[in-house]
């Protein structure tokens, strides 16, 4: 190893990693966790090298701005189109139905299944994904109203797929060596992959030849595009930008990396606020004094919900569901006089800034309150970034806070909820590379009575 201060025109030296994997395997802890601990021992900014890779291991918020290295050419399209054409503010603004109505198909399900006991994770998981869904084709897959037909058993099947290899560590992946052994895990990744390309380019086709029937008129209006439909206009008039494989790229960079993460934090967010009944109880306070019992909170509410929004921040301050963000320096770069070699692996430990007892007071806790206090200003000390920063950060960050936003206050205005036995929900946080819940978080939920009249008009 070798901290930053002596890396300064030095190349990386070789780190012996078996410790690492050792320490994941072993001791079955999740990789941000042992990174942290290896930063703890060494030092917040590490060079590493996994087999021939270099790896830059960043713990610290004062060396964060390294996330500002520059990136490859693949990612740039992508990036470019995702936020000045589909995720823009009035375009996430414009399709606001779709969430609203997803949220209220899942208030009618969850007040058909009172009493009967519901997983968070898959609830919220569907959730997102028919919102998604809606947003990118105009379809959705999941829940009322929805056919077993070939196209949904298809896309179902293609969730579950994505789920179970996206969820396995491949050891390969530290240990380039062994290659080998996951010879068959890489030939599965291929098949997913050919079966996800040809799922788009159905898609694409049909959109394709809607926009061919319907009257140019009722295409031209924003209001009724989808993302492919916008897409396949621009291609009209530059075809060799916005190809059919750059519309492919863009759908499953939205659909996997809006997904998991906005259900995840969903799930996080309602588990911590269910295991502390007082934070629970002042957001239903806030609720009632913002909106009221007459009404179903709208997303017009948001700006009102002021400790809402704190405990999102402070969910995602404990649980950033990137825990570790992964750049990769397309060129050698320097930064503050340090020179970082070309291909490097930028390897940002969020978690463990933004759960660094240096940084915050009492980090294990859960204090939404904190974020009052603080302000919005936390940003500027790269101590809070759950979204990352600068111009590679998240472009769904508009979208995300509404859809999460919208969801949470409508349960916590609605319903009633009893963990299964009352026991406390079971925070124990899955291994892998993304910070997921080990155990699913099971529930009931009852209608509040209050809110039953405004239940029964959606
Ligand atoms: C709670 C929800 C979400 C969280 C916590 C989150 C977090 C992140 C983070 C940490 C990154 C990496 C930033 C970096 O590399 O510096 C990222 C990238 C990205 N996110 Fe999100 N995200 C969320 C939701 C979404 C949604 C809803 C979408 C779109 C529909 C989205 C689209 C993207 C894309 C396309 C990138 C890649 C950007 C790039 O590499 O330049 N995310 N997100």
């Amino acid at each position: 190893y070798r901290f930053l201060d002596k890396i300064k025109n030095h190349p990386p030296s070789p780190f012996p990693v078996l410790p690492i994997i050792g320490h994941f395997y072993l001791f079955k802890k999740p990789l941000h966790r042992t990174l942290s601990k290896l930063s703890d021992r060494f030092g917040p900014v590490l060079l590493l090298r996994f087999g021939s890779r270099p790896v830059l291991l960043i713990s610290s918020p004062s060396a964060a701005d390294l996330v500002w290295a520059p990136y490859g050419d693949h990612w740039r399209n992508l990036r470019r189109i995702s936020t000045l054409e589909i995720l823009t503010s009035s375009r996430v603004q414009m399709m606001s139905h779709i969430r609203t109505d997803e949220i209220r198909s899942l208030m009618r399900r969850l007040v058909r299944s009172r009493n009967q006991t519901v997983e968070l994770k898959s609830l919220f998981f569907e959730l997102v994904l028919n919102v998604m869904m809606r947003m990118i084709a105009g379809k959705r897959y999941y829940g009322e109203n929805v056919e077993p037909v070939e196209d949904t058993k298809r896309f179902q099947e293609m969730v579950r797929d994505t789920l179970r290899l996206g969820g396995t560590t491949n050891i390969s992946d530290f240990l380039p060596v062994l290659r080998f052994v996951s010879r068959g895990y890489e030939k599965s990744l291929i098949e997913l992959q050919e079966k996800r390309d040809r799922f788009m380019q159905r898609l694409i086709e049909e959109n394709r030849e809607r926009a061919s029937s319907e009257s140019s008129t009722s295409l031209s209006e924003e209001n009724n595009k989808n993302m492919i439909q916008v897409l396949l206009f621009l291609q009209e008039n530059e075809p060799d930008y916005y190809t059919d494989e750059i519309i492919r790229g863009m759908m499953l960079a939205l659909f996997s990396a809006g997904t998991d993460t906005s259900s995840g934090l969903m799930e996080w967010a309602m588990s911590l606020m269910l295991n502390h009944p007082e934070v629970l109880k002042k957001a239903q306070d806030e609720l009632e004094y913002c909106v009221g019992h007459d009404c179903l909170v709208d997303e017009s509410d948001l700006p009102k919900l002021s400790y809402l929004h704190c405990i999102i921040k402070e969910t995602m301050r404990m649980y950033p569901v990137g825990a570790l963000i992964p750049h990769q320096s397309s060129e050698e770069y320097t930064v503050s006089g340090f020179r970082i070699p070309r291909d490097t692996m930028l390897l940002v430990n969020l978690w463990a800034i933004q759960n660094d007892p240096k940084v915050w007071d009492g980090p294990a806790k859960f204090k939404p309150k904190r974020f009052k206090e603080l302000g919005d200003g936390m940003r500027d000390g790269f101590k809070l970034m759950p979204f990352g920063v600068g111009r590679r950060g998240c472009p769904g960050e508009n979208l995300a806070m509404r859809m999460v936003g919208l969801t949470m206050a409508s349960l916590i205005q609605c319903f009633e909820r009893e963990t299964i036995l009352n026991e406390k929900i079971d925070m124990t946080e899955q291994l892998g590379l993304s910070l997921s819940k080990a155990f699913p978080s099971k529930l009931q939920y009852q209608p509040c009575p209050t809110m039953l009249n405004a239940l029964s008009q959606i």
